[in-house]
């Protein structure tokens, strides 16, 4: 079809440069121009009211007219209105495309030859096919909120004609007037629609995009704010119905278990204020849950909460006696310190701390102390403990913050006076991360403990009521604060009699309970028990021996849930049968004496032991070597030693040629246990006379002193864990330093019967027993 001219156009019409818009015919527009440039304009009344508007290919040369565009638009002038200030309003409309051929004159008013441009809108497939595209696009393009003025919103509906939709859809497009000039040049209506359903296409694709983002920006912004405005809302209708949401019922739980906490004042403010700042926060977020378990543990934390002391001292003294054998200097200052504690309660005074070898009973003390009182019964192990955060705590801006030990186990434990064991005081370690022994001060300081600050808790709490108990198999590590702060309890380790007594009193009956065999007691005979602490155990504690006890009874438990017929009693073949070959020997009577080798004592960890020194020369520059994990102040006291022996070499027949170019070495055996003090003193100097005299040195003899340069023997400590573990190795003759014969005191009598004690002042005397030939 063909688009019919119907307008009265003359041939020559006045013509207007336009500069940075472009005009389109069926395009309604205004314009404000100035009083200069309004004559075309008014001059188009001679050429029925038309005028041609043409866009200036430059717009920045002077010469207007000579830079035209072939291409513009016939607009009919619809009115013009003189502003009041200065110039006037123009209103056109756009009719056709016109194609300028000559400027027939450039002043007072440009007029200019023009022909119109005719255009072909056949309707084809193609074009409706377009058409529809175009509007469905138009569409899309509107869903994302792009406005087009009402006017030809209306005007699209209607239009199926290609000319005139893609000049009204260019109109719509946010194209740079290039562009625009571009589209007004394409004649061929379909394929000016193409372009414009090209720039459509665009334009619809970058407001779907920046759709996108923004909604991807909104949803997340907005997620948390909506479902908190939504959540208001919500608590409001609740409100108005008289319903109470799950949040203010968790809330006002949460404050009714607050209220009856009975907390201190200080901390119910502080938990009121949390509660409070609890209401605002929005319960997905992990802040909530943050501050939910900050207020458990507040409420959780027993402020108030204790179990009644049983005051009774006769009663407290039967549990100590029905639990333990003997001990009795232990339970007597455990009495007395109880006693003081029952008058009164709060008491400042010193904690107690049990020291001893492993296995003796620190522990179980302390439960019986609990069983006496009625109390509750905490333990921890501050055995490599090196951060300061497991005793106070980490502050609630970590992610995952707890409270520290103390707190937790009280919180356990559900009352705030427990019995609260601190097991191996001694090896509290220090690193970076803090001094746990310094928080631990301020757990255990009765000038500070009222008021111990958990960094998670961040309120004080009163630990006067808690009754610490402290455990270490050795005194020295304990750091000095500490140790000022508490009451030493030592307890040494047992003689093979007071363990076959603690075993066939105690130990043989908890264990015949433990394993369900009460039903079929069996009796354990003195020789069996005595077999196991021989044969199968070497220590200073009962661990072992309740352990190799329990052992032999699980195996009859066993035989008897096969069927065989029940043991009635266990001898000591029964248990060499059931255990199996002997673990230890007797490690005197093992080898006979040597030169080179003589025997010490030593106090370790684990209580006394026995350690054979060794020493060898060979021939080198006179150094000394020295191996098995010997510490700093042992390594001292074994150059001590050898110089001694070189110094005095007269005394002890030593040609002093023989220490020339010669290379010593001493080894202390079970290489891989660190050792360290300076009680093997003599018995270095006895192994290197021995090594130089070609004197053996007497295995059943064990020594233990300090040695000076002069050869003094000074006093040393642990003698009875020393002279138990000399007797249990088979030792005859114990050797030791004439200051330490007051300590003989605290050895049994049996103990002393069995074995010769020499006390001695100078090395020369333990050489002179020490040694044979
Ligand atoms: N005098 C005793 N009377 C009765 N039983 C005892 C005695 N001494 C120790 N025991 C028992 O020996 C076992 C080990 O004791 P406990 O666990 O108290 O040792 P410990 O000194 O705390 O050791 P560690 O230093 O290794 O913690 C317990 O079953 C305990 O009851």
């Amino acid at each position: 079809m063909t688009e019919n001219i119907t307008i009265n156009m003359p041939e020559i019409v006045p013509l207007y440069p336009l500069r940075e818009i472009i005009a389109f015919p069926y395009m309604v527009f205004t314009m404000f121009l100035k009083h200069e440039d309004l004559l075309p304009f008014e001059e188009a009344v001679l050429f029925n009211n038309l005028v041609a508007l043409v866009k200036i290919k430059d717009e920045t040369t002077g010469e207007l007219l000579a830079d035209l565009h072939e291409i513009g638009t016939l607009c009919k002038v619809v009115s013009i209105s003189k502003l009041p200030q200065e110039g006037a309003k123009v209103v056109l409309e756009g009719v056709i495309r016109v194609r300028v051929l000559a400027i027939v004159q450039q002043t007072p008013v440009a007029l200019s030859r023009l022909e119109p441009v005719r255009e072909f809108a056949e309707k084809s497939m193609v074009s409706e096919a377009l058409v529809g595209s175009l509007n469905a696009l138009l569409k899309i393009a509107l869903s994302y909120g792009r406005p087009l003025p009402d006017d030809v919103m209306k005007m699209i509906d209607f239009i199926d004609n290609p000319a005139r939709l893609s000049d009204l859809v260019a109109l719509y497009l946010n194209l740079p007037v290039d562009e625009l000039q571009k589209l007004l040049e394409t004649i061929d209506p379909l394929e000016r629609l193409k372009k414009v359903y090209m720039h459509l296409t665009n334009e619809v694709q970058r407001l779907q995009i920046k759709g996108e983002v923004q909604a991807e920006v909104t949803k997340k912004v907005g997620k948390s704010q909506k479902e908190f405005l939504l959540r208001e809302q919500m608590k409001q209708i609740q409100e108005e119905l008289g319903e109470e949401d799950s949040r203010t019922g968790e809330v006002n739980e949460l404050r009714h278990k607050l209220e009856r906490a009975k907390m201190p004042e200080e901390v119910y403010k502080i938990a009121e204020k949390e509660l409070k700042r609890l209401e605002r926060i929005n319960p997905a977020s992990p802040e909530y849950t943050v501050s939910r378990t900050y207020l458990d543990y507040l409420i959780a934390i027993p402020w108030q909460t204790s179990t009644p002391d049983n005051k009774d001292i006769n009663q407290a003294e039967k549990v100590l006696n029905e639990d333990h054998y003997d001990l009795k200097k232990v339970k007597e200052r455990i009495l007395e310190y109880l006693a003081v504690r029952t008058l009164k309660e709060k008491t400042k005074g010193p904690i107690l701390c049990f020291v001893g070898p492993p296995g003796v009973g620190k522990t179980s003390l302390g439960k019986s102390i609990a069983r006496t009182l009625g109390r509750k019964f905490i333990r921890i192990s501050l055995g490599g403990m090196r951060d300061e955060a497991e005793i106070r705590g980490h502050r609630r801006t970590y992610i995952g913050a707890l409270p520290g030990r103390i707190i937790q186990e009280i919180n356990r434990a559900g009352s705030n006076n427990p019995i609260f064991m601190l097991d191996e005081v001694d090896k509290i370690g220090v690193d970076f991360r803090g001094d746990p022994a310094s928080a631990l001060l301020e757990v255990l300081d009765p000038e500070q403990n009222f008021s111990f600050t958990d960094h998670y808790l961040d309120v004080p709490f009163d630990l006067t009521s808690v009754m610490f108990i402290t455990t270490a198999n050795l005194l020295d590590p304990i750091p000095a604060p500490l140790k000022d702060r508490m009451e030493v309890i030592t307890l040494t380790g047992y003689t093979d009699e007071e363990k076959l007594n603690i075993a066939k009193k105690y130990l043989v009956q908890r264990e015949i309970e433990e394993n369900g065999l009460s039903a079929n007691p069996i009796a354990f005979t003195d020789e069996a028990i005595m077999r196991i602490i021989h044969d199968y155990t070497r220590e200073a504690g009962v661990r072992n021996l309740q352990r190799n006890i329990a052992s032999v009874i699980r195996k009859v438990v066993k035989e008897i849930a096969q069927g065989k017929t029940a043991r009635p009693e266990i001898t000591q073949e029964v248990v060499s049968e059931l255990l199996g070959p002997q673990r230890f020997f007797d490690e005197v009577a093992a080898e006979k004496d040597r030169v080179g080798v003589a025997t010490g004592l030593a106090w370790t960890e684990s209580g006394g032991d026995i350690i054979f020194i060794e020493a060898t020369k060979m021939k080198g520059k006179g150094d000394l070597i020295l191996t098995g994990s010997l510490g700093e102040v042992m390594k001292e006291s074994a150059r001590a030693a050898l110089s001694f022996v070189q110094a005095n070499s007269d005394e002890f027949g030593i040609p002093k040629k023989d220490f020339d170019n010669t290379t010593i070495h001493i080894h202390v055996p079970a290489g891989s246990i660190p050792k360290d003090g300076p009680s093997a003193g003599v018995t270095m100097a006895t192994t290197l006379v021995s090594l130089f005299s070609g004197r053996p040195a007497r295995r059943d003899v064990a020594m233990t002193g300090e040695m000076s340069l002069t050869g003094r023997v000074l006093a040393i400590g642990g003698l009875k864990e020393k002279v138990l573990a000399a007797r249990r190795a088979g030792v005859k003759t114990v050797v030791a330093p004439a200051k330490n014969r007051k300590d003989l005191d605290d050895i049994p009598d049996n103990v002393k019967e069995e074995l010769e004690f020499l006390f001695v002042e100078d090395v020369r005397e333990v050489l002179e027993h020490a040694l044979n030939g």
